[in-house]
């Protein structure tokens, strides 16, 4: 590279001469072409890693899911699997919450571990402290001959999981919070300590924070368990899993009970649009149900619970006014239709099942006929049956 700078004699006006810098930059573009060299190799190394973790977070494949938010919160939560630190996962009920802390223990070093999950919300209060903690022989009336190990002891060299941790009383918080700080326990009536080597999770579906507010929960013990927060999306701002969750749970129990049913696009479209307050638990329900009930190979949209079929029709909100009523019938047709079959299922003949409905049994009967209904309250799936019952709005 070359610089040129003139000189001027006195007046300033008249060059007299110019001085050129003349450099080999060689070395400076050799340089910037390495580093663009080294750019690039960054990207694709960063991109294999990318494909990598997720290849990894698929080899655990009982955790479903597409969407980008659940990848995100898998990787947090294999990363925080790799060190001892308490984990705090909160989430609706059913949003996998109990899979996650599995998970989590078993992509850590702790793997080969025990893994121990206490209910708090299913334990006594009186209960709570030997539970956790056990208790030496004859500490109570009642108690074992020979004492028992608490939930503490028996998760030792491993994990335990402390579901619902919202439910547990003030008064085992503060004992917990002693556990933790010391990382030993006293079995009740014990002289000594037993040391512990346990990693904690805890998970609830309350807002803990909150509950500290209210004074529900201690706040030295929330900060110890908050150390590393993962919160689980509800199922309806991640719908984009809800077809793979299908699939999964269908083929689980194709594979199990050797059937080959398959869900219709219409039924899926249909669960797509579901708010699903139950979240992964009530989708995974309802396909076992639907698995029950179907005597075809189909899982069609007449098989559907009327108010899924409702939430997904009152979605569509760009047909025309007209067809509103059209809607509304609609809808009525399928909630009377659930409503018959619940009536037979509970009074199984058509003479106590017209009279818990206040109607003649000739009405229920010509109902039944209408909604292709046997007697016995089984959906009977004819041509008409099915053409019935779609919507007909176009
Ligand atoms: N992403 C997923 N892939 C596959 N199965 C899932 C997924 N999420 C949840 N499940 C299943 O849904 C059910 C409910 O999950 P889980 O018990 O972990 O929920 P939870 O949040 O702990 O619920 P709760 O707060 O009521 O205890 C379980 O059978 C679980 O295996």
């Amino acid at each position: 590279m070359t610089t040129a700078n003139p000189i001027y004699d006195e007046d300033e006006k008249t060059i007299v001469g110019v001085i050129c810098n003349t450099r080999d930059i060689s070395g400076l573009i050799n340089l910037r072409n390495e580093l663009e060299a080294t750019k690039t190799l960054l990207q694709k190394y960063s991109n294999e890693l990318k494909q990598l973790r997720r290849q990894h977070l698929q080899q655990y494949e009982d955790f479903i899911y597409k969407s980008k938010a659940i990848e995100d919160m898998l990787q947090l939560a294999s990363k925080a699997a790799q060190f001892d630190s308490s984990v705090l996962i909160q989430g609706e009920s059913g949003v996998g919450k109990e899979l996650l802390a599995k998970f989590i223990h078993q992509q850590s070093p702790r793997a080969k571990g025990p893994y121990i999950r206490v209910n708090c919300a299913a334990i006594p209060a009186e209960l709570f402290e030997s539970e956790l903690f056990g208790y030496e022989q004859g500490s109570f009336t009642g108690a074992s001959q020979n004492g028992k190990p608490g939930m503490f002891e028996l998760a030792n060299g491993g994990t335990i999981l402390l579901d619902e941790i919202g439910e547990l009383p003030l008064t085992v918080q503060s004992k917990l919070l002693r556990v933790l700080q010391e990382k030993e326990v006293f079995r009740l009536g014990a002289q000594k300590a037993t040391k512990l080597n346990v990693r904690v999770l805890a998970a609830t579906n309350k807002n803990l924070a909150l509950e500290v507010k209210k004074g529900n929960f201690r706040e030295d013990l929330f900060f110890r368990l908050n150390v590393v927060p993962i919160t689980i999306p509800p199922l309806r701002e991640r719908s984009e899993d809800i077809p793979e969750l299908i699939r999964y749970f269908l083929e689980k129990l194709n594979k199990r009970y050797k059937k080959n049913l398959f869900i219709s696009l219409e039924a899926m479209e249909i669960m797509a649009d579901y708010s699903w307050p139950g979240n992964v638990r009530e989708l995974e329900n309802l396909i076992e149900y639907l698995f029950i009930i179907n005597t075809g190979d189909e899982i069609g949209m007449e098989d559907l619970p009327a108010k899924l079929v409702a939430d997904h029709v009152l979605s569509e909100h760009n047909l025309p006014e007209a067809e509103q009523t059209g809607k509304l019938n609609y809808l009525l047709e399928r909630f009377e239709k659930d409503i018959l079959l619940s009536a037979l299922k509970i009074h199984p003949s058509i003479r106590k099942a017209a009279a818990a409905l206040g109607i003649n049994p000739s009405t229920l009967s010509r109902k039944l006929k209408k909604h292709n209904i046997d007697q016995q309250g089984k959906s009977l799936k004819s041509e008409g049956s099915a053409g019935k019952n779609k919507l007909e709005v176009s």
